[in-house]
């Protein structure tokens, strides 16, 4: 079996109740059917040959038989999606830890439409598996070895015709299995390119309109959708055509028994009940050809899941943690970092301390490695040398990273929610109003914002992230270019309610503009990923007014 298909299908194990239902119920109902479908056949067989039967047992026989059939049906109807369902939740989990292991670091590499194709479409399809094919297979394969050993009682002569065509029937999605497989992979890239577009489009559509791009958007998709399309029609079209090879080897194999049966058993009474247990295997043999068709979509589907729930972090987990000074500091030894082991050095050896109740701006220019220092400091990567403490522990040694190390980043991402809600992100049981009091935000802390926080502006959507970190307490604060977005009679409100936050925290400012910088207690400036200066603002006067020469 497909190592993907073998992983995907052991997340059964967990539910091993719910499986062993859906298999008794299946089996249960194949059995009765079959039982039922001899009883009539016995009962066609003793009315042709004029001989008299037991009416009233056969047919509460045959009539229990169907009852229990239907009522089998109804339930494995029940546990078999009740199984899925709980194994999809169970998968859907693990999709989700894995993307919160591997992001925001590597999600970069990736298209988050692609991320939520796997969440979404793939674990969805993932349910056919689970509600109509391991245990049905299992099913398959005990009727028709309990119809063939029934076969064999009457006469072993029945089985020479329908087994080897239930095998051929059987055989018939195996020859198509690389077929099957290339158009699954296709149909999901396909899929997920499509939704990544249109998770794209839909997120971009104010661009779109503002550089009239729509209409070229429109053919991008209406290609997207053509790839699509052409997906389907080559994997319907070979679906298509086993079922048929499937039906008509089964016509085959129905009008061979029949033969067969007229020739090895010439008594009229038995002749029906040998028919039907003659072509006992071909029912099983069809559903197992009907499942397998399937083969190509769910291997790369499992495939798909398997890769992201098992990509590794991107960083190990914090080992032997210690416990981080209340009032910590923050130190960078000699970092070194790159991003891919064949990129180019981004951090050559940075080294800086920023002391607890002081405010360290970082500055240089675009690309020097300011945003690449506070990824590192967040713990989206481990530096290739040197190392960062917090209070004292090295960052790999720390629990609870983030109840530690808090950020305002450059690109604010708010919730759709009410305002206190957003703020309340890190720390839901904050006082959500003191914190946007600090922050100079006066908007109703019950105000819906939108998705992404739509409906405020950009220097409230800032603000909000400002008092969504200092809820948090952490006591290292992180600011990305926090007040960017506001104007000037607001950033210096702001510069200063974070000049007397900052008392309680270690802060690290990256900032663009000389009206914040005047605020920092230390300036370091960073030139291609090495410190080549740092010391308060007076000291570094000179060289800060040739790098912000043209800035406010
Ligand atoms: N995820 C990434 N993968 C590969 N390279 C990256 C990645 N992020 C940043 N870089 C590169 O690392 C270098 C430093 O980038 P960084 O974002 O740290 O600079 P910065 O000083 O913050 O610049 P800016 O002021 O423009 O934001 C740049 O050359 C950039 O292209």
């Amino acid at each position: 079996m497909n190592p993907s298909i073998r992983w995907v299908a052991g997340a059964v194990g967990a539910h091993r109740r719910a499986f062993i239902s859906t298999l008794v119920s299946n089996l249960l109902g194949q059995l009765a059917a079959l039982g039922a479908t001899v009883t009539g056949a016995w009962l066609v067989g003793r009315a042709i040959s004029g001989q008299s039967a037991p009416l009233d047992l056969a047919g509460a026989v045959l009539g229990g038989l169907v009852a229990v059939a239907t009522l089998a049906a109804w339930w494995e109807t029940y546990v078999a999606h009740d199984l899925a369902y709980l194994v999809l939740a169970r998968l859907r989990g693990q999709v989700y830890d894995a993307i919160a292991r591997i992001t925001p670091a590597r999600l970069l590499g990736r298209r988050s439409g692609d991320l939520s194709a796997v969440a979404l479409s793939d674990i969805e399809t993932l349910e056919w598996l689970f509600a109509h094919t391991l245990a049905q297979l299992i099913t398959a394969g005990t009727v028709l070895v309990a119809g063939s050993v029934a076969a064999a009682t009457i006469d072993p002569l029945l089985l020479t015709v329908s087994l080897p065509l239930a095998a051929f029937v059987v055989a018939v999605p195996l020859w198509f299995r690389n077929t099957s497989r290339r158009q699954g992979d296709e149909l999901r890239a396909a899929t997920a390119e499509l939704t990544s577009d249109v998770i794209d489009t839909v997120q971009g559509m104010p661009e779109l309109t503002a550089f009239r791009a729509l209409e070229r958007r429109r053919d991008l998709l209406a290609r997207r959708t053509r790839r699509l399309a052409r997906a389907q029609a080559a994997d319907a079209a070979r679906g298509g055509l086993e079922a048929a090879l499937t039906d008509l080897l089964l016509a085959v194999a129905a009008a061979g028994t029949l033969l067969l049966v007229a020739t090895v058993i010439p008594n009229p009474a038995a002749a029906p009940v040998a028919m039907v247990l003659a072509a006992g295997a071909l029912g099983p043999a069809a559903q197992v050809a009907l499942l397998l068709k399937e083969y190509g979509a769910l291997r790369a589907v499992a495939g798909r899941v398997h890769t992201l729930v098992t990509a590794p972090a991107n960083v190990p987990p914090p080992r032997e943690p210690l416990q981080v000074a209340e009032r910590p500091d923050v130190v960078f030894e000699d970092v070194r970092f790159r991003y891919t082991p064949d990129g180019p050095d981004v951090l050559r050896g940075v080294s800086f301390r920023i002391p607890y109740g002081q405010t360290v701006a970082l500055v240089g220019a675009s690309g020097a490695g300011k945003s690449t220092c506070v990824s590192l400091l967040l713990r989206y990567w481990d530096p290739d040398g040197g190392r960062i403490l917090v209070g004292g522990v090295p960052l790999p040694r720390i629990a609870d990273l983030h109840r530690h190390v808090t950020v305002v980043p450059q690109d604010v991402r708010l919730f759709a929610g009410t305002i206190e809600e957003n703020v309340r992100l890190g720390a839901p049981g904050a006082d959500a109003a003191a914190a946007l009091r600090t922050a100079q935000l006066t908007l109703d802390p019950e105000l819906p914002v939108g998705e992404r926080g739509a409906t405020l502006s950009g220097g409230q959507r800032a603000r909000v992230a400002v008092a969504r970190a200092l809820a948090t307490s952490a006591p290292v604060l992180v600011l990305d270019e926090a007040v960017a977005n506001l104007d000037p009679d607001n950033e210096a409100r702001l510069t200063e309610a974070l000049r007397q936050a900052a008392a309680g925290h270690a802060t690290l400012v990256i900032a663009h503009r000389l009206s914040t910088i005047r605020q920092a207690d230390h300036i370091v400036l960073l030139e291609e990923g090495r410190v080549a200066a740092e010391g308060s603002y007076d000291e570094l006067g000179e060289r800060l007014s040739h790098l912000f020469a043209h800035r406010p």
